[in-house]
């Protein structure tokens, strides 16, 4: 299996966003993670299509977007023409979670589906043979820097028993609270795309990337 970083850069300092984003580059994190907030489906704000079409040409990296935008649908072409290479999803956000994929599908980019913490595993079940990504929050999604729920943990065991199950290629992606004093327990427990912000961006973005990559490449 395949281990990957993808550093979220809601924890960058914006005034050098291009050059921490280069740090993690080089450092191996071959994702970055673009959180999308709208004050609907969660309480903050945060950036969205302009200062995607902005930054995603400066790197290589696969751009990343994490939707916590209700009723998501309505902007998946815009984040296509913005830049983006795989959409991620809640499907407690999402009136039609089918339609929603397929419109991820036709506009020919990766397709991940979230579930918040409340969201038990077999709710992504059905989606499952449609899905690149299963993203998990480790966290009650609209802020970064918050503590890590311990019960991911399970919901992880179960999603990756399901994929296997069923002998699917899908990714299980973890977000929220992960540090390289836990992300041992989160891959152990079968996710292979790590999810940090501040455990990234808070000090030093290359050394940080590159004792997270140490980590990663020991499971593979
Ligand atoms: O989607 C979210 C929060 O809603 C995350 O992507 C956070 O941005 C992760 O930040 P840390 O918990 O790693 O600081
Ligand atoms: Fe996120």
């Amino acid at each position: 299996m395949k281990y990957i970083l993808s550093p979220s850069i809601l924890a960058a300092d914006f005034k050098k966003l291009g050059e921490e984003m280069c740090q993690t580059a080089e450092n191996g994190a071959e994702y970055l993670h673009f959180d999308v907030m709208d004050g609907m489906f969660v309480p903050s704000i945060s950036f969205g299509m302009p200062v995607l079409a902005s930054i995603h040409g400066a790197t290589q990296q696969v751009m990343d977007v994490h939707l916590m935008v209700q009723e998501p649908i309505r902007y998946i072409e815009a984040f296509k023409e913005a830049g983006a290479d795989l959409v991620t999803v809640h499907l407690e956000a999402c009136e039609d979670v089918s339609a929603t994929i397929e419109k991820i599908k036709e506009c020919n980019m990766k397709v991940g589906l979230s579930i918040c913490p409340d969201t038990p595993a077999e709710a992504v079940e059905p989606y499952l043979g449609e899905l690149d990504m299963v993203l998990v929050m480790s966290v009650h999604p609209g802020f970064g820097g918050q503590k890590f729920i311990p019960e991911s943990l399970e919901k992880i065991r179960q999603i990756r028993q399901m994929i296997t199950k069923r002998e699917l290629d899908v990714d299980i992606q973890v977000d929220g609270g992960i540090y390289q004093t836990n992300v041992r327990e989160v891959l152990e427990a079968g996710a292979n795309v790590i999810v940090a912000g501040s455990a990234v961006f808070k000090g030093d973005p290359g050394d940080n990337t590159r004792r997270f990559m140490e980590i990663l490449k020991s499971y593979e």
